[in-house]
């Protein structure tokens, strides 16, 4: 394992976009959190309602963190094209209101709300965000703190584990469908609209650092922005599964009210 990040990251294996696209798909094929083993209990039905409560109301604040991020994505660029292109992101997450005569949307926040409605979490409970776990936090403070403080060209690398989403996003759709009697097609809405909204997003990002990582030592910075993000997600995880499977459930975090 640790041979094959060293090579992921090794600039004189990185000569051309195309060496590069090869690493950035080994890296999700190694790394990505599709790979956790608390996934695998969460697609499987093996979770209790109490345990897929904890994920939607820790993965909550990784959704209300997204277009935080995505703005200071923007703030990074001059290039008004990319301002442009980017800030889409903050409309699938946010919704618009309708103004200027456009059609009001309703926004991946809104629907990850119905979700944990859905699963009985009160709004309050959710939106204040204060009984996450710690290491989810961190996690995602990290990322947010990634992109604002790392060139634009790895703020931009940083987003590419959606290459990867569509996958897992199908996975979960059918896998907690068909395996907990508390889920329903309406409050899985938020993954059948990632469906398409995420190839989209990731196909101007690997366009992009395709483009913009001219040397060897950029398309290593661009890997291991990739590296960098596939563990903010697998830490939430792990947080996760030391929480509510494996280990104890930290001070002040949220307790499930059922075995
Ligand atoms: O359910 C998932 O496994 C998953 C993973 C990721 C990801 O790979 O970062 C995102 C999402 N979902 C997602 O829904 C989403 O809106 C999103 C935005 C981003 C990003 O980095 O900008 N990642 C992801």
């Amino acid at each position: 394992m640790m041979h094959a990040l060293a090579d992921a990251v090794d600039p004189d294996q990185l000569n051309s976009a195309d060496e590069m696209e090869e690493r950035l798909r080994e890296i999700g094929a190694t790394r990505y959190h599709s790979l956790h083993p608390f996934h695998t209990l969460l697609h499987s039905g093996k979770l209790s309602k109490g345990q897929v409560q904890a994920w939607a109301l820790n993965r909550y604040y990784y959704q209300s963190s997204i277009p935080i991020k995505d703005a200071i994505v923007i703030s990074r660029f001059r290039d008004r094209d990319i301002r442009r292109e980017w800030r889409h992101r903050l409309d699938d997450h946010d919704g618009s209101d309708g103004r200027d005569g456009e059609d009001g949307q309703e926004g991946g926040i809104e629907r990850w709300l119905k979700l944990t409605d859905g699963l009985g979490l009160s709004r309050d409970l959710v939106t204040s965000t204060a009984r996450i776990l710690p290491i989810t936090r961190f996690a995602v403070d990290a990322y947010v703190a990634f992109v604002r403080e790392r060139s634009p060209l790895e703020a931009v690398a940083s987003s590419l584990t959606e290459l990867f989403a569509p996958g897992i996003h199908r996975q979960r759709i059918d896998g907690m469908l068909a395996h907990y009697d508390f889920i329903h097609p309406e409050i899985m809405t938020y993954f059948r609209t990632r469906l398409h909204q995420a190839p989209r997003d990731a196909d101007f990002a690997l366009r992009f650092v395709r483009a913009r990582a001219r040397t060897p030592e950029d398309r290593a910075a661009v890997c291991e922005a990739l590296v960098f993000k596939t563990n903010v997600l697998w830490a939430q995880l792990d947080g996760l599964h030391h929480a509510y499977v494996t280990g104890q459930v930290p001070p002040g975090a949220f307790v499930p009210e059922e075995t």
